[in-house]
């Protein structure tokens, strides 16, 4: 089966109950413990979706909570509600995450565990000797690729991060936050910020498309000239489309109030676009929203921060570096994503992660570890660590 068909056929495919359970599962849900993250892997409806099929799920208490989902509403739709997090992940065949596993999640997860989640591998050396160690499988929401290099399970996180990206860059232009004191779309008689974008991809034009909305003048940059053909065709006239290259940046960045980094090469480190220096050429207040910083980020500046400590400043530039940007609207981000996991979850929760990934090649392309092999080659690359050709050439 192709990847359209899962996609397209969504409903169809979760009111199918097969006869038989092909392969029965014991599911895990853990509360999500990185900082200020609210979201949760599963809704109700995916625990009676699976426990329908003969799985069984496994909530750990409270896991729900940060998305306004009590435990009652788990325990009505069938699943077990765990006290401890090291019970889940002892019991469970898969466990099903939004964040990458933390430090204090490592020496829980097991060898023939399934981990199905975002990892982001690339920009994170210890994270990724972890999983090898582990000999889990790492299955990665943000590779999962069908045929067209659309990337289903990133693409709501995606549009959720592109429009707050704008919200977030408002909120720091103001002059208490440490910004340049500037309203995104001016007043009659005052001119609107200028907005550089990096990246035309779902992030970019999720964040094109509402700072233009806020009548500010949107440039909007990629490589892709497909997309920029696509982008200049759909975006409103107060959005540029540009071809992206060091020129282009250089002219753009002086007249920015906001910078929003939006690049993404699957798998791999970010492209870094803006180098330290170039942050002098800046306004002084101006402020970066590094949203790929989950790849590593495309700014030299950049570097991990929390929605509880989201901003610093280098050479008078605020930087906004958060990872897990749409953990702060847990509500819509876990019904966003949910939508989308769920019939990937119930796909290998019925094959297994071996036959899935032989099975579905967008399945085969999340796998990016297993059994202590690297079998993502983006990742392996990034570490020079040997690729292994189990599920892809
Ligand atoms: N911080 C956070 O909380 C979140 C971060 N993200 C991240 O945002 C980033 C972007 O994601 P998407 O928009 O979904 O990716 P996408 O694949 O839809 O778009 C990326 C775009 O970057 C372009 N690109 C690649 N190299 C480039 C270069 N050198 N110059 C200009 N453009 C270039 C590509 O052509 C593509 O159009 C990813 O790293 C993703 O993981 C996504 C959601 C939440
Ligand atoms: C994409 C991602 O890492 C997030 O939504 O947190």
């Amino acid at each position: 089966m192709g990847a359209g068909s899962i996609l397209s056929h969504c409903r169809p495919f979760l009111n199918r109950v097969p006869a038989k359970v092909e392969f029965e599962m014991i599911i895990g849900v853990p509360k999500e413990v990185k900082l200020d993250e609210y979201r949760v892997a599963m809704l109700p409806v995916g625990v009676e979706e699976l426990t329908r099929r003969g799985h069984k799920v496994l909530i750990e208490v409270g896991a729900g909570l940060g998305s306004g989902l009590p435990d009652t509403e788990y325990a009505s739709a069938g699943a077990e509600l765990v006290l401890e997090p090291a019970e889940i992940f002892a019991r469970a065949d898969m466990i099903v995450k939004v964040k990458e596993p933390q430090a204090s999640e490592w020496p829980m997860i097991r060898k023939g565990q399934t981990v199905f989640t975002y990892f982001h591998f690339a920009a994170d050396r210890e994270l990724t000797e972890a999983m090898i160690n582990s000999g889990a499988a790492a299955v990665a929401y943000e590779t999962l690729a069908d045929d067209q290099g659309r990337l289903p399970l990133l693409t709501p996180m995606s549009e959720v991060a592109g429009r707050m990206s704008v919200q977030e860059g408002a909120k720091y232009l103001e002059r208490p936050q440490m910004g340049r004191g500037i309203l995104l779309g001016g007043v009659p008689g005052v001119a609107p910020a200028n907005i550089l974008i990096l990246g035309g991809g779902i992030v970019g034009a999720n964040a094109a498309k509402i700072a233009a909305g806020f009548n500010a003048n949107v440039a909007i940059l990629d490589i892709n000239m497909d997309r920029l053909r696509y982008l200049a065709d759909v975006m409103p006239p107060n959005v540029d489309v540009l071809f992206s290259d060091r020129h282009i940046i250089r002219e753009q960045l002086r007249l920015a109030d906001l910078v929003i980094g939006a690049v993404l090469i699957p798998g791999a480190k970010a492209p870094r676009l803006i180098e330290r220096e170039q942050l002098k050429e800046m306004k002084p207040g101006s402020v970066i929203i590094d949203v790929a910083i989950d790849q590593g980020g495309c700014i030299a500046t950049s570097r991990p921060t929390t929605h509880s400590q989201p901003t610093y400043i280098v050479d008078d530039v605020l930087h906004y570096c958060v990872t897990n940007m749409p953990g702060a609207v847990g509500r819509t981000s876990t019904f966003a994503l949910c939508n989308v996991t769920l019939p990937w979850v119930i796909e290998i929760a019925q094959r297994g992660i071996e036959e899935a990934a032989h099975a579905l090649r967008p399945i085969a392309r999340a796998v990016n570890m297993f059994a202590g092999e690297v079998t993502n080659r983006p990742v392996a690359e990034t570490f020079a660590i040997p690729y292994s050709n189990r599920f892809l050439p």
